[in-house]
């Protein structure tokens, strides 16, 4: 991917910064329920404001389609930041137009602006060139920090790249820093352990990491689309048919690379899903017609954990089991405390596995949790993100 520019190269002082941060969090009742990260962007906003800029900040929240949606403003991502920075955050009513261009022209050094979700217009999404040129000429210099957005082509992750010089912020710089080295220069052995229900979705993660790792760890529900690929009755479990023939070259490729792929050696089933279902565990062989796999089994677990403590770098994505139910958290629970404990470097892909470690109240133990959940498989894959590829070289 090549060094990018950050904005510890360029000249702060006094220019209007249109800063791209991912404030998509999650909310209830108008509340947001994790801040986590709005906590990640403030470096970033920190090093602006010190360094003299006017802080123009823009993010997208949900998914509105283009259109106005009140359940989806950043009035109250606004009001979380200014609580958490100390300082004033002035939040607008659109991301573009009279009523921003007015504020703007009237911001003092140092000040902070948050513009509305910018996914309220239909172009954000569409990278279109005139919503990408409204934004740049709001301002001098684009600062990207919205590592959890950097594999979307958006008018504000890309497209306003075209228009005015474009560097990273201190997050998307981390964030690429920890994922990069890992993957190009790992501390061995080097594990991945890939769980979670999106088939499709980690198939080419699973097989870039195949040509890296030293272990590979399978679980959740993409397990049984391996299970079935040895030839085992999986019963009712989730699994993607037109993805077994894939899993089983997978299975010959480790083989044909050394790599030790583990999967799960006995499995918790469930007669329905649900947590009150009736549950048992099992050889993975033996799952009974009617039943399903909701987690790794316990001598999954403690195998997993063991290749977890001896492991020097781990990469985590996707949860061993449905943890969100008490009856089939251990697998997930287990693994979080494996690496929780474990002297290796320990990386958190996101998404529902960032979830699941600050469940179980190990978060803090872990030496980086991405905030990138789509973002950090697609780097995974070895695929380039938009949101990086735009900013300038150095
Ligand atoms: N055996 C299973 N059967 C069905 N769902 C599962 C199973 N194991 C895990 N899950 C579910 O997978 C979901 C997370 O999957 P995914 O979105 O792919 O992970 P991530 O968000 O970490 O990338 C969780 O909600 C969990 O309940
Ligand atoms: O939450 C996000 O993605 P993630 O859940 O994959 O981490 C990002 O903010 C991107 O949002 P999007 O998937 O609606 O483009």
């Amino acid at each position: 991917m090549g060094s990018k520019k950050t904005m510890k190269d360029i000249q702060l002082e006094g220019k209007r910064v249109f800063c791209r941060v991912d404030f998509n969090v999650p909310m209830e009742n108008g509340k947001v329920t994790d801040d986590t990260r709005i906590r990640a962007a403030i470096p970033t906003i920190d090093y602006l404001t010190e360094h003299g800029a006017k802080v123009i900040l823009a993010s997208h929240l949900g998914r509105p389609k283009g259109e106005v949606n009140e359940d989806m403003g950043l009035t109250a991502a606004g009001e979380k930041l200014a609580e958490l920075i100390g300082k004033t955050v002035t939040k607008l009513d659109s991301s573009i137009g009279q009523e921003v261009e007015q504020a703007i022209s009237a911001m003092e050094d140092g000040s902070i602006i948050l513009l509305e979700n910018v996914r309220f217009h239909p172009g954000e999404e569409k990278n279109d060139a005139e919503l990408a040129q409204a934004f740049a000429n709001l301002a001098d210099v684009f600062v990207n920090d919205a590592f959890g957005a950097a594999h979307r082509a958006h008018a504000s992750t890309a497209g306003i790249a075209n228009y005015i010089p474009a560097v990273s912020g201190l997050l998307l710089e981390k964030e690429l820093e920890v994922l990069g080295k890992a993957l190009s220069e790992p501390d061995r052995p080097f594990t991945a352990i890939i769980g979670g229900a999106k088939v499709k979705d980690k198939i080419g993660v699973i097989d870039h990491l195949l040509d890296k790792v030293d272990n590979l760890l399978i679980g959740g529900g993409l397990s049984y689309t391996f299970s079935k690929a040895q030839g085992y009755s999986i019963g009712n479990s989730l699994v993607e048919e037109d993805k077994i023939e894939l899993a089983k070259s997978f299975i010959k490729k480790a083989k044909e690379k050394g790599v030790h792929l583990h999967l799960p050696i006995d499995v918790v089933i469930a007669d329905e899903f649900s947590k009150e279902a009736e549950t048992k565990v099992v050889k993975i062989d033996a799952i009974p017609e009617g039943w399903m796999g909701l987690d790794i089994g316990p001598e999954t677990a403690e195998l997993y954990a063991d290749v977890i403590t001896n492991s020097k770098l781990i990469i985590w994505n996707g949860p061993m089991g449905v943890f969100e139910m008490e009856p089939f958290e251990n697998g997930t629970k287990q693994v979080a405390n494996a690496m929780a404990e474990t002297k290796a470097y320990t990386v958190i892909g996101g998404g529902d596995s960032a979830a699941a470690v600050e469940k179980f109240n190990v978060g803090d133990k872990m030496d980086h949790i991405s905030t990138g959940g789509g973002a950090s498989l697609e780097f995974m894959e070895g695929k380039d993100l938009p949101g990086v590829t735009a900013l300038n070289d150095n």
